[in-house]
């Protein structure tokens, strides 16, 4: 999505694109997550004197001196990347002209992902235990909270552009003006695009999560339990090989907290969507 061209940033048939492609990319990475065990040490504050002063978990100090360069490099100046540590510096390179496609606000709820990602993710996908592969499990983990972010935030985009859509705003400036939360997730909602999402994401799943055989048959994580493979086996508790995650797994995340979270940012920036905004007049009625 070139963040560019505000016609492109405002279609919600291609932000769906985006967020279709986004799906492929939370998979894999999720997946390479999984090849580690959860490693909990990463994540408890106080393990390691770090050389920034941080007092928080090596995850954090990983992921802060990663956002450090990348701020440098201007990511988080465009408006669908979103940082989950700070201070950051400033960019090296010259500031991008974006068109002002969304309205302004203060939306950011990488605190909400980073805690759901670690109490409710990782321990589904991971094998408990502690392999060693501490850098290997944070550069994954970096990999999987930047890609949840991005799709989470991207809400902010298709809020923009349905309540751009002339026939919805009156409907929405009135719930809006009424502060009424549950009418605009009503409105916002389309339980048919969510079916087909979550439809569409365990089919996803399967296939990425399968081994292609040297005869080319392709086995699945289903077909595996099935015929009692002696591919490494789930550590107790656990819900995957030590390769491969379930296509439930991925689905039911969405289900239960991607989707959610996402519908969250939507409904935030539609209640700040008219501070500051003059009502046209043909919508004041
Ligand atoms: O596609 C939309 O209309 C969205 O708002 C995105 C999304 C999602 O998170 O995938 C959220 C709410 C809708 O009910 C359907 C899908």
């Amino acid at each position: 999505m070139n963040l560019l061209n505000k016609n492109d940033a405002l279609s919600l048939a291609r932000l769906r694109d985006v967020l279709i492609r986004l799906e492929d990319t939370i998979i894999f990475a999720l997946i390479e997550r999984a090849q580690f065990a959860l490693n909990d040490c990463t994540y408890q504050p106080g393990v390691y004197k770090y050389d920034n002063g941080s007092q928080g978990s090596f995850l954090e100090y990983f992921l802060h001196e990663m956002e450090k360069v990348h701020a440098r490099v201007r990511r988080y100046t465009s408006p669908d990347e979103y940082p989950f540590t700070s201070p950051l510096p400033e960019p090296m390179l010259p500031t991008l002209d974006f068109p002002p496609t969304l309205h302004p606000n203060n939306i950011n709820v990488n605190k909400d992902i980073m805690e759901r990602y670690l109490q409710d993710i990782v321990p589904k996908i991971c094998a408990p235990g502690d392999d060693l592969n501490y850098g290997s499990s944070a550069t994954r983990d970096t990999e999987c909270l930047q890609a949840l972010s991005k799709r989470i935030h991207y809400g902010k985009f298709i809020a923009e552009s349905k309540f751009m859509d002339p026939t919805q705003q009156k409907t929405y400036i009135k719930l809006i003006q009424n502060k009424d939360r549950d009418g605009i997730m009503e409105l916002l909602t389309n339980r048919t695009v969510e079916a087909a999402l979550l439809r569409r994401l365990r089919r996803k799943a399967l296939i990425y999560g399968s081994d292609i055989t040297e005869t080319g048959e392709v086995v699945t994580k289903e077909k595996e339990v099935e015929e009692g493979s002696t591919a490494t086996a789930a550590a107790p508790g656990a819900t995957t090989t030590s390769r491969k995650i379930q296509a439930d797994v991925v689905a039911d995340l969405y289900e239960r907290f991607v989707i959610p979270l996402t519908k969250e940012v939507e409904v935030e920036y539609l209640l700040q969507r008219l501070d500051g905004w003059q009502i046209p007049e043909d919508t004041k009625n």
